[in-house]
This record gives C-alpha cells, sequence and structure tokens, in this order.
C-alpha cells in the first residue's frame, strides 16, 4: 500500500499527508476505529490512536509499559542508548542527558549552532535567486550543530560517523516493516494490565501512530488540514479539544530529551535565514517525477536490475540509447512481449520481427505515406467538427477533455484506417480499454514461473474473454469490407490501412501475402497505437495551453493566420507553416512522452559502451530520465518553454538522441506523421473557437496507465472567442 500510495506525487500542495505515508494505518482506522489489534508476523500488536489511553500508556504510572527491545537493525543503530534502554541504565542516563540540555547549557549552545548557521548562509550568499535543495542543506546543519555542541568536535570531524549512521538510517527505513522506526512510538506491556476497558496480557506490543490524532478533525476542527499556527496563540492546551493528541515529542517520562534543544536549533536557524532572505517554493518540487526509476540518481545513468528472474539494464545515456535503437548488426531485438501486452498487441508491427516485420511495416509505411495523409484530412476534419458541435452547448463550461479526446482518437482511426466509425469500432475499443486496464494493473505484478503455468486468475479467464471478443469484432469488419467491396464489383478493397490489409490477403505471390490471423493482430495493433497515445498527448498539450496562455495566444494567431476562421484547408495542409504548434507539440512531447519504456532483447553477446551484454538481457530504456535531464535541456528543464525547439530538436537539446517520444531508427513510430497532422488540425479548430482556462477542480495528478494520463482526467473551461 505504501509504495501504491508514494508511486505518483500528491495532486497539490496538501498537508494531508496521513492516508500517504501510512496508508495502512489510516485504512485500519477507518475500518476497525480507534484502537484496534493486528499481527505483525506472530506478533500481537495494538495499535492505541485515543488521546487518553495514549497518555496512561506514554506516562506509564506503574512501570508495565516497557520500550521495546531494540531489533538487531535498531540495535546497531543506536545501541542500548537512552532511546531503547530501560530500567537503572536508562534513569542514569537520561539524568546526564537532561543535565546536557539543561536550558542554562542551552543557552551556552546558540552561538555554536549560530556560527554553524552562518557557514550555512556564507556558502548561499552565492545562490542568490538560484533553488536551493533544503533538504541536504539543513543534513549538513543539524550533523554540524549536533557534533559541535554535543561532542566539541565540527561536522568535518563527524562526517565519517554521520555517513556511516546515513547509510545505516538507509538499510532501517527499508526494513521499515520489520521494525517500527521512526513515526510511531512502540512500546510492550510487561504484566498483564488493563487499558481503558481492554484487558491487556504481557508481551502485547502498542503502537501509537502520532499522525491519527494530529489529523483528526474531532480534535483540531475541520481545518485539520491547513496550515494555520494561529491555532496555537494560546499554547496547546487551547488548540486541541484534548492536549494529549499532541505527540511531536512524546510524552510522560519518556518524552523527547533533545526537545528544548531540536526547538531553540530551528528557532536560531530560521530567525537567521529570515533576516536575510525572502524565499519561495520552486517550480520543480511539486513535479515530481511519475516512475520512480527516474529518482535514483545514485545508481548512475545506466543500471541493471531485476523483474522477478528476468535480468533488464536500464540504459538512459543518449548516445547509448542510439545505439540500441538504430540497431545496426540486427542484435537488438523486440523481445517476447509480456503475456498480456501480447494479448493487447497480437504479434502485430509493434512486436514483430526479421521478415513479417519487413512486410507488414511496407505496407504501413503505404497506408501512412504523405499522400495517403492528405486523403484522410477531411476525415479528420470531420470527426473534430462533430466534436465541436456536441461542445457547442457547453461554452464557459468545464469539459474533461480526455474522455472526449478518447473518442475523438477512436473515431479517427477507425474511420482512416478501417473506414468504419466510431459506433461499429466502440464496442471493439470497450474491450480494448478493458484489457488495457487489466494490463496496467498487472505490469508490476510478476508472474511465478511455474505456479502462472497452471493457475488461472480471474485476470486471465477475463482477458481471454476480451481477446476472443476483439477477435471476432475485427473478423467481422473484415468479412463486411470483402463482401461492400464484391458487390459494388470494384478491383481493389480500398486504400485505407485495412484495405491494403485485405489487399495483401489475397495477394497472389505468397511471399507477400498475409493471414487472417495477421491482418487481425495488425488491426488490433493500430486500433491500440493509434488511440491512447494520441489522446495522451492531445491532453497535455490541451492542459499546457490553458496554463501558458501566452502560448495559447501564440498559437491561436498563427493559425488565424493560415486558415483564417475557416475550417482548415484539406487540399494543402499547410503543415509546414505551423510552427509554433510544432514548438508546442515537441515541448509537450518532451515533458509527457505518453511511451514510458521502449523495451529491446539483447540476441547475441555484445558491447554497449563499456558494457559487455549477455544474450537474452533486456533493455530498457526511460525516455522520461533524459526528457528531464538538465544537463542536456539545461537548468529550466522542468518548465513548458516550446521556444527551446524553436531552430529543432538539434538546437533544443545538448544531444538529439535524448528525444525520444517516437523512438528512433528503424522502429520509429510508423504513426508520427499521421499523429502530428491529427493533433494539428483537432487543435487547429479548437483554438479558432476557444479559450481555455483551467478549470479549478483540475486536481494535477500525472500516472502511468499504460500511457501518462491526468487520474482525475483534464477538466478544462471554454470561453467562446
Ligand atoms: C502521439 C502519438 C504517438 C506516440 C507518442 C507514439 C510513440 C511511439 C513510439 C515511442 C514507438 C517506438 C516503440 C519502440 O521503439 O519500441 C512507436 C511505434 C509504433 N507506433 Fe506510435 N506513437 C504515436 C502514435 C501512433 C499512431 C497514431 C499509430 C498508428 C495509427 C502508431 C503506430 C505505431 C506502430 C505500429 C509502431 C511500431 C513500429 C515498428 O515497430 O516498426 N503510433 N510509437
Amino acid at each position: 500500500m505504501t509504495r501504491e500510495a508514494m508511486k505518483t506525487p500528491m495532486p497539490t500542495l496538501s498537508n494531508d499527508i496521513f492516508p500517504r505515508v501510512q496508508p495502512h494505518i489510516h485504512l485500519w482506522t477507518k475500518l476497525y476505529g480507534r484502537n484496534f489489534l493486528s499481527w505483525h508476523g506472530y506478533r500481537a500488536e495494538l495499535f492505541v490512536t485515543e488521546p487518553d489511553l495514549i497518555k496512561e500508556v506514554l506516562n506509564n504510572k506503574n512501570g508495565v509499559f516497557k520500550k521495546e527491545n531494540p531489533d538487531k537493525y535498531t540495535f546497531k543503530l543506536l545501541g542500548n542508548g537512552l532511546v531503547t534502554a530501560e530500567g537503572k541504565n536508562w534513569n542514569r542516563q537520561r539524568k546526564l542527558a537532561n543535565h546536557a540540555f539543561h536550558i542554562e547549557n542551552l543557552k551556552n549552545m546558540v552561538p555554536t549552532m549560530a556560527g554553524s548557521v552562518e557557514n550555512m548562509l556564507e556558502k548561499w550568499g552565492y545562490h542568490d535567486g538560484k533553488e536551493i535543495q533544503v533538504l541536504e542543506e539543513f543534513r549538513i546543519l543539524t550533523s554540524d550543530v549536533i557534533t559541535k555542541t554535543a561532542f566539541g568536535s565540527n561536522y568535518l570531524e563527524g562526517e565519517k560517523i554521520f555517513d556511516m549512521l546515513t547509510k545505516l538510517t538507509s538499510i532501517l527505513t527499508a526494513n521499515a516493516f520489520k521494525i517500527e522506526l521512526p513515526l510511531p512510538v512502540v512500546g510492550r506491556v510487561s504484566r498483564e494490565v488493563r487499558l481503558g476497558e481492554i484487558l491487556l496480557p504481557p508481551n502485547i506490543y502498542i503502537i501509537i501512530p502520532p499522525l491519527v490524532s494530529h489529523n483528526d478533525p474531532q480534535i483540531w476542527g475541520e481545518d485539520v488540514h491547513l496550515f494555520r499556527p494561529d491555532r496555537f496563540t494560546e499554547g496547546v492546551t487551547k488548540a486541541a479539544k484534548n492536549t494529549n493528541a499532541y505527540l511531536p515529542f512524546g510524552m510522560g517520562p519518556r518524552n523527547c530529551v533533545g526537545s528544548n534543544f531540536a526547538i531553540i536549533e530551528v528557532k536560531v536557524a530560521l530567525s537567521m535565514i529570515l533576516q536575510r532572505y525572502a524565499f519561495s517554493l520552486s517550480p520543480s518540487y511539486a513535479h515530481s517525477p511519475i516512475q520512480y526509476i527516474t529518482a535514483r540518481p545514485q545508481h548512475g545513468r545506466n543500471f541493471l536490475t531485476w523483474y522477478g528472474c528476468k535480468a533488464q539494464l536500464y540504459v538512459t545515456e543518449p548516445d547509448l540509447i542510439k545505439q540500441v535503437l538504430n540497431n545496426r548488426d540486427g542484435i537488438y531485438v523486440k523481445g517476447k512481449p509480456r503475456e498480456f501486452l501480447k494479448k493487447l498487441l497480437g504479434d502485430g508491427l509493434v512486436i514483430a520481427e526479421g521478415k513479417k516485420w519487413s512486410r507488414q511495416r511496407k505496407l504501413a509505411n503505404h497506408a501512412f505515406h504523405i499522400e495517403n495523409l492528405k486523403g484522410m484530412a477531411p476525415t479528420i476534419v470531420s470527426s473534430v467538427g462533430n466534436m465541436l458541435e456536441r461542445w457547442g452547448y457547453h461554452e464557459k463550461k468545464e469539459i474533461e477533455v480526455l474522455e472526449e479526446f478518447r473518442i475523438l482518437t477512436s473515431d479517427i482511426i477507425s474511420k482512416t484506417a478501417f473506414g468504419s466509425n466510431y459506433l461499429d469500432g466502440k464496442k471493439i475499443f470497450d474491450m480494448l480499454t478493458k484489457l488495457t486496464s487489466i494490463i496496467a494493473a498487472t505490469d508490476l505484478k510478476i508472474k511465478l514461473p511455474l505456479i502462472g503455468n497452471f493457475m488461472k486468475s480471474s485476470d486471465d479467464i477475463l482477458v481471454e474473454k476480451l481477446e476472443h471478443g476483439i477477435r471476432e469484432s475485427f473478423i467481422q469488419i473484415i468479412q463486411r469490407r470483402k463482401e461492400k467491396i464484391q458487390t459494388e464489383e470494384s478491383n481493389g478493397y480500398g486504400s485505407d490501412y485495412l484495405g491494403l490489409l485485405v489487399n495483401a490477403n489475397q495477394d497472389h505471390d505468397e511471399n507477400k501475402r498475409i493471414s487472417t490471423d495477421d491482418m487481425i493482430d495488425e488491426c488490433k495493433t493500430f486500433y491500440f497505437a493509434g488511440h491512447e497515445t494520441t489522446m495522451s498527448l492531445l491532453t497535455w498539450t490541451m492542459f499546457l495551453l490553458a496554463i501558458h496562455t501566452d502560448w495559447q495566444e501564440k498559437a491561436r494567431k498563427e493559425i488565424f493566420d493560415i486558415y483564417g476562421d475557416k475550417k482548415p484547408n484539406t487540399e494543402d495542409l499547410n503543415i509546414a507553416k505551423m510552427k509554433t504548434l510544432t514548438m508546442i507539440i515537441s515541448e509537450t512531447l518532451r515533458l509527457y512522452p505518453p511511451v514510458l519504456t521502449l523495451r529491446r532483447t539483447v540476441a547475441s553477446e555484445v558491447k554497449l559502451g563499456d558494457i559487455l551484454l549477455p544474450p537474452g538481457i533486456e533493455i530498457v530504456i526511460p525516455p522520461l530520465v533524459s526528457h528531464t535531464d538538465p544537463h542536456i535541456w539545461g537548468e529550466d528543464v522542468h518548465l513548458f518553454k516550446p521556444d527551446r525547439f524553436s531552430d529543432g530538436v538539434i538546437n533544443a537539446a545538448k544531444n538529439t538522441n535524448a528525444y525520444l517520444p517516437f523512438g528512433m531508427g528503424p522502429r520509429i513510430c510508423v504513426g508520427l506523421n499521421f499523429a502530428t497532422i491529427e493533433v494539428k488540425l483537432t487543435l487547429s479548430m479548437i483554438l479558432q473557437r476557444y479559450a481555455l482556462t483551467l478549470s479549478p477542480s483540475y486536481v494535477h495528478s500525472p500516472v502511468q496507465h499504460m500511457f501518462i494520463r491526468p487520474r482525475h482526467g483534464a477538466q478544462i473551461i471554454f470561453h467562446k472567442l
């Protein structure tokens, strides 16, 4: 649950962190009430969140509630120090610590603290107007302060210790499921005792998660998640309905011995920072990465991971990416697709290899040849027209465009590639959408090699049903095409993609002939590849234009210069003149590339850069890594700045191989031009009629659902021009 919760950034800068950092405890308090029992392996744990009971446990009047024995990891971090000690040991050590942190002693530490802060600020002096990552700064500051004040040595001397402690803490956190650190307070009952109405047997563990009572609206009021320091105007007693609900430093005899020290340190640091600087949150903060692979710079640019029993090499270095995708010696092949993906794409163009790929690629290239694309333009324009007619009634209202674009792109691909319309294709799309959902949900699941082969999950069964349904629908569409043409006594089967496929199906030359199964796989592939990708691009472009109204204006001006207020001229699309739109689309594809991973398999041993790759290893290329690399795009890498593309990709990026929205090399997207024309015509017709703004109800939460999409849709407000 934690991993799921952490997968995406928080949609807003909300303080409602509890469901995110402890999703399990959050759910349990909703399901089981304020105090509940749970099992951690064989260990019974009582979660206590009722303030009065918390007080009873922490005040520990009759000495029943002991500290937990440290497990082996905690012990390595804290030894048998004050935090974990019990009895006499604890008594003696606590006295010493109380003395060290006595208010008189604390006063003497202030100059040292101020000196450390001064050092930090001196370093910051050079950063005027720049962004500073303060978490790292404060790691150094607090280490420096504690070494100097408590041990009389400075950060540099203590650095080795802190480095080691930091590593140890990482291991501890990674083992957070084995141990309970540091969010909840943990203790153990030494003998039978009554807590409220609950009779506790000895040795039961007690867990107190402060976030529960800190987030309780009954204690703090309905504005519990808002940052409102004035609730503390008259101290904690007046701020909370029950003061025992406030536990940042614990309470009772084992409360934090360093609380005064910490507060003084924070006050000194804040005072000195506020005296010198005004600060604001950097735009790069909220925009945290969608995939956590990008958040692991410590592994370097290319690194190995394991997906179940399969080795995967992640490659993010542009020159190596180029080597893999260009595939000069035919070594980097499309590997065996994942089970589910195969159901979605069959053995169609995206997956096929060798001769089959060559033949099918030729057909697709032909279908999407520029002359054929021009022929499709009137169909695209009329589909967009239908959508706009529907929108006519929505003036100044909010429209959720992701859904709209799903219908639009489905309609366009059905009509242009298969000569049927959205309603005909709707059944297929519904089934494909369901299939996509199952696949997106199972993408991270790893099938056990043996068991997975014997047992069918409910997903497997549903997938088989959908697969069968999709196949039947395509057979009908193909059959209808064959019959229709026969009755019209025409020679060919049409020049759209389906027509080319049916022609090839009837070809006398065996080498060129393709089977019915091949046709079905190609149909699936085109329906799928031509639909969700373009829908994602259209949606994010609308979103970005709604926020960046200056670019919206520039685009609109360009469109009026070309088409006036008339429908786009399909005789001459004038696509080449759409410089601004091209830049906007390129920048959108950089920030929100619909295809998030490209995969290849190494067919035979090969050297990639300095790495010797054995056959069978899978290569994963995540475009977002190089798309968001400041070394390649500059420090403003996270900002929407279409003019970085004003002289093409070559001048936008330090290395053009870093830009991969459509892939590169022989397997580059075959629908590239088609998608681009579709998006340009759609945007032109929308911007001719409407000004766009983002709706306040929009929540920014981009997620990977096969492709990047806004989790809660994209709500845009349309104002008639
Ligand atoms: C914004 C829209 C689109 C994006 C971002 C996109 C992206 C991509 C990418 C990155 C690849 C390369 C995959 C790889 O190297 O492993 C690809 C391949 C492919 N795309 Fe697209 N695509 C888009 C639209 C379309 C459309 C509209 C169609 C068809 C109507 C299409 C059909 C295909 C096919 C058939 C392949 C496989 C080509 C081959 O392996 O030879 N795509 N696409």
